[in-house]
């Protein structure tokens, strides 16, 4: 029986994460290792199922941006290691102990505060890495007096353990080079300035999906992968660079609920922005805004049918759209393609994120709670996960 009651689901394609994340296996120096980075649901795509994958498929361990994931993975029986790469309360300490999960920190205070928790009840240590700003003007210690002295604090204290030091870059997708090559030399400098100090260096890890692309040999210990893993490119300049061969994991789909042929002229939608034509077949689709298909793709957007694209029809609404057929005879229940291909067409996560003005990443995290994720090998499904209806 099915386990969900609606006609539109996403289908994420296992071998496609496992195959993307060979590709970066054999792109890096043998001995990098890979994070994949599962948060945000997974980039929408699941991410118990994808770290599961990811994991099984080679993966050294997880990352997420809230200690609220990492519960999330946890509770689905992953044990490999896992860092939450955002901020965390230092109020939440206690939790990342039992999980054991590893937190970011770049502040004094929150070191000792942090410690001063754990400390109380004897709570297990927490691992640490320590996030270094070299330009990404985020999170993270801005100069060596500053690192030196979290380092120092985290010496001092034990129930925290230094296990990791890491930099985030915020242009390594783009084709000029001088920001993200500033941000490694320093990078680079803080690292020496630990080593001048004495200090044995942790877990290392700089690069995201473009730097470890464009610079495979700044892997250090770690890479973070994340929009590769799902085979989507940091940047069209990335694709175009194909130093990897990446594969699209995510697939939208729904079928026809209702469908009608225009005898004369009426018009569609809110607003009644759009006129059928007489012989003009109207689709009706169940998904909308509140799913996560965006309003902007109001008679912008367009879908595949019969493996041709037809265009949105007049407004998106919250939970249906309606799409133009032209002179096409369609059926209740015939399969629509929003995302993905269907025979030689394809809509692309790239192509809508165009169309909303927006990044390919954002796409997939706007697909929400409402739609069920299928979970494919061999082009089966081996799994279901409704967001909504299961825990
Ligand atoms: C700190 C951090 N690290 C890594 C990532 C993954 O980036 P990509 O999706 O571009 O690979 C994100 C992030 O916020």
């Amino acid at each position: 029986m099915k386990s969900f009651c609606r006609d539109t689901w996403v289908e994420v394609d296992l071998e496609a994460i496992r195959a993307n994340l060979q590709t970066f296996r054999r792109h890096l120096p043998e001995k990098t290792g890979i994070m994949a980075v599962v948060k945000a649901d997974g980039y929408g795509h699941g991410a118990v199922h994808v770290g599961k994958e990811a994991l099984a498929s080679g993966a050294d361990s997880l990352a997420v941006a809230l200690l609220d994931e990492a519960l999330v993975l946890r509770r689905a029986g992953i044990t490999a290691p896992i860092l939450v790469l955002g901020y965390t309360p230092v109020e939440s300490i206690v939790t990342a102990s039992e999980l054991e999960v590893e937190l970011t920190a770049y502040s004094v205070e929150w070191i000792t505060n942090a410690n001063d928790i754990l400390q109380k009840n004897n709570h297990k240590p927490v691992g640490i890495h320590v996030k270094t700003d070299t330009g990404m003007g985020r999170l993270g210690v801005r100069t060596k007096e500053d690192l030196l002295a979290v380092v120092g604090a985290l010496e001092e204290c034990s129930k925290l353990k230094w296990t990791g030091i890491f930099t985030h870059f915020a242009c390594a997708d783009e084709p000029d080079t001088t920001h993200v090559r500033r941000q490694h030399d320093l990078f680079q400098s803080f690292l020496q300035a630990l080593r001048e100090a004495n200090k044995t260096l942790p877990t290392v890890h700089c690069c995201n999906t473009a730097a470890a692309i464009a610079f495979p040999d700044w892997g250090y210990d770690t890479i973070r992968l994340g929009i590769g893993l799902y085979g989507l490119y940091p940047s069209l300049y990335m694709k175009e660079r194909a130093d990897v061969i990446l594969a699209p994991a995510l697939a939208l789909k729904t079928r026809i609920a209702h469908v009608k042929k225009a005898d004369e002229p009426f018009t569609v939608s809110y607003g009644a922005t759009y006129a059928a034509q007489p012989a003009e077949w109207i689709a009706t689709l169940p998904i909308g805004y509140a799913d996560g298909y965006s309003r902007l793709l109001s008679n912008r957007g367009e879908v595949l049918y019969n493996g041709s694209r037809y265009p949105i029809a007049g407004r998106v609404c919250m939970d249906q759209i309606m799409v133009s057929l032209k002179s096409t005879e369609a059926e209740v229940n015939d399969e629509v393609v929003l995302y993905g291909k269907q025979g030689d067409e394809e809509i692309s996560l790239d192509e809508i994120a165009d169309l909303l003005g927006t990044i390919n990443y954002e796409v997939p995290c706007m697909l929400n709670y409402r739609i069920p994720r299928l979970y494919l090998r061999d082009q089966k499904v081996t799994d279901v996960f409704h967001p909504l209806t299961m825990k």
